[in-house]
């Protein structure tokens, strides 16, 4: 354990360096406190401890001070609902990111899919065009189809501030967000013109119809214990919390996979032949990538040495301890998903991409060591819906395209919301023939 700095010191590190600060605090001591303005600060760096706050003591803990601070926006969806409220609302979302569900929406996603892969040049910002293309399968999958391109684009615009204000608004102190700072205006603004296109997209889609998938019209159909329908806030409220945790992820993990399957050539051919077998067998896209088990482990890895999420918080409610550590009620803990996959003590490549890391006979892992997706009753609602995605994206990409090069504008990622690449400059080469047959 050790006791050290101050909380503005600690923050200052944070907000200057978030991959090395992480990186420190992860190595240096299984517990690190810190004590500032009478708060009590908490790292934890062992994997038993993550699992402890995420699973089995996860009655002491609710969501801390990172999400507090983008409520303007959330107003109080999934994401930050705590307790009794959170698991009413996770039971709302459980209806549309079930297994049954997700499986529904794959010839929604595979159309989406090769409509933008038809309109790739042979050079072009991959990374842009990936995030375009999976905010257009969660725009089309929560809105249906109809959404209309004007509305669309709006969103898309004034998500990527919002994603940026998120990111700094998690690392300064709460004072300086009080300041009417340009900065602080742009990022109110955004966020409230945000939450805004999307209330406006919500009131024009969505039906209670019973065959309808989108998200819209499966919150329609769902009632309150006392029969009443969701208001139209609570539903904005979810649609905020899925476009935030959502759009952004997929989108910069699938974005490092184009590099790595430009590095390695005989990885992405070998890809390409499993992902073509499994079309033919007749495979059907689903989140279940049993078929297709190297490209399980491709992403499994990927998920690994290029975790999109910096640091996840959570703040104790009650008086506890871990680890003969005492944690009085408010004292606010975090751990960094990135920094713990990249700690060679549990995993020996550490921060390379080496697939061989999943392989079969690989060695188990503690508990709380690989969490791409979170752990316990606040674990991602939409990893099945994250997994489906991925399968159709990487296989419609690469039986359309060959990505000859592709390369970053910040190779060692660059911490936003995400951890990202920046642009990435990529050229492709389209392969012939063009995909045949409808696997979905
Ligand atoms: C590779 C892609 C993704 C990764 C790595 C990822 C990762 C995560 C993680 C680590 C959490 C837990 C955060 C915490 O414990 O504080 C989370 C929560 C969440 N994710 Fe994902 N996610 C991904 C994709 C998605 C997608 C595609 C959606 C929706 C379509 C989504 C929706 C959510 C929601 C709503 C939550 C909050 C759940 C709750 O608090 O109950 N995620 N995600």
């Amino acid at each position: 354990m050790h006791h050290g700095f101050g909380l503005v010191r600690q923050l200052w590190r944070l907000a200057r360096d978030p991959l090395a600060y992480v990186t420190a605090q992860n190595s240096s001591a299984d517990i690190h406190v810190f004590t500032a303005l009478g708060k009590n600060f908490v790292f934890i760096a062992d994997p038993l401890l993550i699992n402890d706050m995420l699973v089995d003591r996860r009655g002491d803990f609710e969501k801390g001070v990172f999400y507090d601070r983008v409520r303007r926006l959330a107003g109080n969806g999934v994401v930050l609902a705590n307790g009794a409220e959170h698991r009413r609302q996770r039971g709302y979302l459980d209806r549309f990111f079930k297994r049954e569900h997700v499986v529904g929406l794959s010839g929604l996603m595979t159309e989406v899919v090769r409509e933008e892969l038809s309109g790739w040049n042979a050079t072009l910002d991959i990374d842009a065009a990936l995030h375009r293309m999976t905010f257009k399968i969660l725009a089309a999958t929560m809105f249906g189809t109809e959404i209309d391109h004007e509305k669309f684009d709006r969103i898309h615009e004034w998500l990527a501030l919002t994603l940026e204000a998120i990111m700094f608004r998690t690392v300064v102190p709460g004072w300086y967000l009080r300041i009417p700072t340009r900065r602080n205006r742009l990022h109110d603004s955004a966020m409230d013109r945000l939450r805004a296109a999307i209330t406006s997209a919500m009131e024009s889609s969505g039906t209670a119809e019973a065959d309808r998938l989108d998200l819209i019209s499966v919150m329609r159909s769902v009632r309150h214990d006392d029969g009443s329908p969701l208001t139209a806030t609570e539903m904005a409220d979810q649609i905020v919390a899925v476009t935030m945790a959502g759009a952004e992820t997929a989108a910069t993990a699938l974005s490092w996979l184009t590099m790595e399957l430009a590095r390695d050539q005989s990885l992405q051919d070998a890809l390409r032949s499993e992902l073509s077998e499994a079309r033919r067998r007749g495979a059907a896209y689903g989140p279940d990538l049993s078929e297709t088990p190297l490209l399980k482990q491709t992403l499994s890895e990927l998920l690994r040495c290029r975790q999109p999420i910096l640091v996840i918080s959570r703040r104790t409610v009650r008086d506890t301890e871990i680890r003969g550590v005492a944690l009085p009620a408010g004292t606010e803990v975090m751990y960094s998903p990135w920094a713990m996959h990249r700690d060679r003590t549990w995993f020996p490549a550490g921060a390379a991409f080496e697939p061989e890391t999943f392989g079969a006979g690989r060695c188990p892992v503690p508990k709380g060591s690989y969490t791409p997706f979170g752990l316990g009753p606040r674990h991602c609602v939409g990893e099945q819906y994250a997994w489906q995605m991925m399968w159709i994206v990487v296989a419609e990409m690469l039986t359309a395209v060959r990505i000859d090069s592709a390369t970053a504008q910040h190779p060692d990622g660059r911490p936003l919301a995400t951890i990202i690449p920046g642009a990435v400059g990529a050229t492709i080469e389209r392969l012939w023939p063009e995909p045949v047959g409808d696997p979905a």
